[in-house]
């Protein structure tokens, strides 16, 4: 299996190169935007050309989620229009293509965790631009799996547990919002399932699942449980904390006390069983995630 993964800078590009190379028959490429620029339809033929990938992993996003409601042209430009131009060059080439994706295609005002099937209706530019990429790679490539994840954190790139262990070291008390609710997602956790769908989809006659249908479609993959922004500050500290590093208190707040450009779902929590059926993956419990990476972080 030759993986190309476009975004290499990125957190779930990173622990996919740290983690590839332990799978075996597996060879990774990723690439960065000077090589493989998903906005640019030379660069795209340049890159599949050169690698003749077996499985593409679209990674590369534009994920500011403020920003994009003032940046909204490179929103789109790399959100949907790269993820087309990818979806469809691989297409051409009968390449399966994993575009990944974000819970912030919902409103967030439903009052259980959203599945597959569950109605999108973002309410940020970052969600619109997330979905219209969805929605693009559907109709350009056939052999695609679109996966939804939610808050990503992993102790490489920008993240919200790197931003808490951050802060706490400037002041004693930090306020997040309590009233937003969602799944954790550990890039190294997620790159697992990740790579055992690349696994499945690179050989057509394996790409059915247990139930023996076809696979191609959109899965949601997150950390076990739900949280929200609160806990799951609270609960880096008290990993922090008992590994001898930065702590703070965390005060609860309401959104409305936290006023930013793009308003969040306060509901965004991904329901993930269609993954387990299908491919057998469940990814460990979020709190056992932010162990992992904060002691991970402290170690460097
Ligand atoms: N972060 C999160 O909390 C979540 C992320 N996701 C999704 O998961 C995926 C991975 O996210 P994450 O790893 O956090 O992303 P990051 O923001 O960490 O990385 C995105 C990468 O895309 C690269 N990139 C930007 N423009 C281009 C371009 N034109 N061509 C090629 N690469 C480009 C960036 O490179 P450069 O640094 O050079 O700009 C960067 O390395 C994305 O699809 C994202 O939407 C889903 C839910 C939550
Ligand atoms: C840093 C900080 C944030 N917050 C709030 C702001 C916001 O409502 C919430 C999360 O803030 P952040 O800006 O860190 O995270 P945000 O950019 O909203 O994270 C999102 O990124 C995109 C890419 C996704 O796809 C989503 O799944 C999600 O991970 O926490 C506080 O209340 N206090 C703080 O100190």
């Amino acid at each position: 299996m030759r993986l190309l993964i476009a975004g290499w800078q990125g957190q779930v590009a990173r622990a996919l190169v740290e983690m590839a190379p332990a799978c075996p028959d597996v060879s990774a490429c990723a690439v960065g935007r000077a090589a493989l620029d998903i906005c640019e339809a030379r660069s795209i033929e340049r890159a599949l050309s050169g690698i003749s990938p077996t499985v593409i992993i679209n990674s590369a996003a534009y994920t500011a989620v403020d920003a994009a409601e003032t940046e909204v042209e490179r929103a789109y430009a790399l959100n949907r229009d790269g993820a087309r131009m990818l979806a469809e060059a691989a297409a051409r080439r009968g390449i399966p293509i994993i575009h990944m994706s974000t819970d912030y295609v919902f409103d967030g005002n439903k009052a259980s965790p959203y599945t597959e099937d569950d109605a999108t209706n973002p309410v940020t530019v970052f969600g619109h631009s997330k979905l219209e990429g969805e929605e693009a790679v559907r109709a350009a490539n056939p052999c695609h799996i679109i996966l939804r994840t939610s808050w990503v954190f992993s102790p490489g790139g920008r993240n919200f547990v790197k931003s808490m262990l951050a802060q706490a070291t400037e002041r004693e008390r930090i306020r997040v919002v309590a009233d937003q609710h969602g799944s954790p997602s550990y890039a190294p956790h997620l790159v697992t399932a990740i790579l055992e769908l690349a696994r499945q989809v690179s050989a057509p006659e394996e790409a059915a699942g247990a139930n023996g249908q076809a696979v191609w479609g959109t899965y949601h993959a997150a950390n076990s449980g739900s949280t929200t922004w609160h806990g799951f500050a609270e609960e880096i500290f008290r990993r922090s904390a008992a590994l001898g590093g930065p702590h703070a208190d965390v005060e609860a707040i309401a959104s409305l006390e936290y006023p930013t450009p793009a308003q969040r779902p306060a509901n965004a929590v991904l329901g993930c069983s269609k993954l387990e059926t299908t491919f057998g993956l469940r990814l460990p419990p979020w709190q056992q995630a932010v162990g992992e990476c904060v002691e991970r972080i402290l170690q460097d």
